[in-house]
């Protein structure tokens, strides 16, 4: 087990966004988190990667207790969490957006100030081709096959550029375990078969992934296994098989859903 959270709770207010969770995370699998709209998975998802802390319950992270530590500390054990709207630099060019990545993996306490540290310390991109950096980024761009030149500013990326990139980052960061927010999202139909593989690739090459998600094929294709919330409430947790016929899930979310 790599992961696990125990009755995990969190309100807004008099609103429990996220009730009484309770599950486990192996080791080396794509685990997915399913539920309608506004069943808390997001919410959820912010309190494994620091971002909310919960008002009840624990969470145990490689044998520790990460209940409520900040997301840069959990990022530095190996956690790292992806958005749905990419966020990256958008003035800095693709290899420089994981340079930054990478001196916040080594150390550093903030994006922001890895930045800073980029700007003052490390040679530009064609200056020095020696600094390491520039090496491991050209090295994580090859592994998401970025499809376009590393010299190209973030802010001109396409949707599934940009993802490919902020996997590159997250891996950039030494993750160990992966959250992977909506990545499907945005990406057009033709797109999703090497997206899919490459997230298979991210897990072999010994990332444990969780990942939110209402691309259905998505999460058919890549999860192990697949936990259900609905109203804040774990309802299933399961093998992919086993949740695409589980009839409490079928009348909360999949009813109408095409799950092939
Ligand atoms: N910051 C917040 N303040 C108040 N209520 C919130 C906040 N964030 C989420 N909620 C509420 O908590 C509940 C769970 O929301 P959450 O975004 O976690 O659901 P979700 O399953 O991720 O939904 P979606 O699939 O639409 O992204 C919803 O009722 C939502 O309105």
């Amino acid at each position: 087990m790599l992961l696990s959270t125990e009755s995990v709770e969190k309100r807004f207010g008099g609103l429990v966004a996220v009730k009484d969770v309770t599950l486990t995370v192996n080791e080396g699998e794509i685990f997915g988190i399913i539920g309608p709209n506004g069943a808390g998975k997001t919410t959820f998802l912010n309190c494994i990667s620091g971002y909310y802390r919960p008002e009840k319950g624990k969470i145990t992270y490689q044998g520790h207790d990460i209940t409520g530590k900040s997301p840069h500390q959990l990022s530095h054990m190996g956690i790292a969490r992806t958005f749905q709207i990419v966020r990256c630099f958008p003035k800095l060019n693709a290899i420089d957006n994981i340079r930054v990545a990478l001196i916040f993996g080594s150390g550093k306490k903030t994006y922001n100030e890895s930045l800073d540290h980029l700007t003052r310390h490390y040679p530009k991109l064609g200056e020095d081709r020696r600094d390491p950096t520039i090496h491991q980024a050209e090295a994580l761009l090859d592994f998401v096959r970025f499809p376009v030149s590393p010299k190209i500013l973030a802010e001109n990326l396409n949707t599934m550029q940009l993802k490919r990139l902020e996997l590159a980052r997250s891996l950039g960061t030494n993750a160990k375990l992966l959250l992977l927010d909506e990545v499907a999202a945005g990406l057009t139909p033709a797109e999703l078969p090497d997206f899919i593989a490459l997230v298979k690739k991210i897990r072999d090459s010994g990332v444990t992934i969780i990942c939110i998600e209402h691309v259905m094929k998505f999460i058919m294709d890549v999860c192990d296994r697949i936990a259900v919330l609905n109203f804040g409430d774990k309802i299933a947790e399961g093998t992919t098989d086993e949740i695409k016929c589980n009839p409490k899930v079928l009348e909360a979310y999949l009813g109408e859903e095409t799950v092939h």
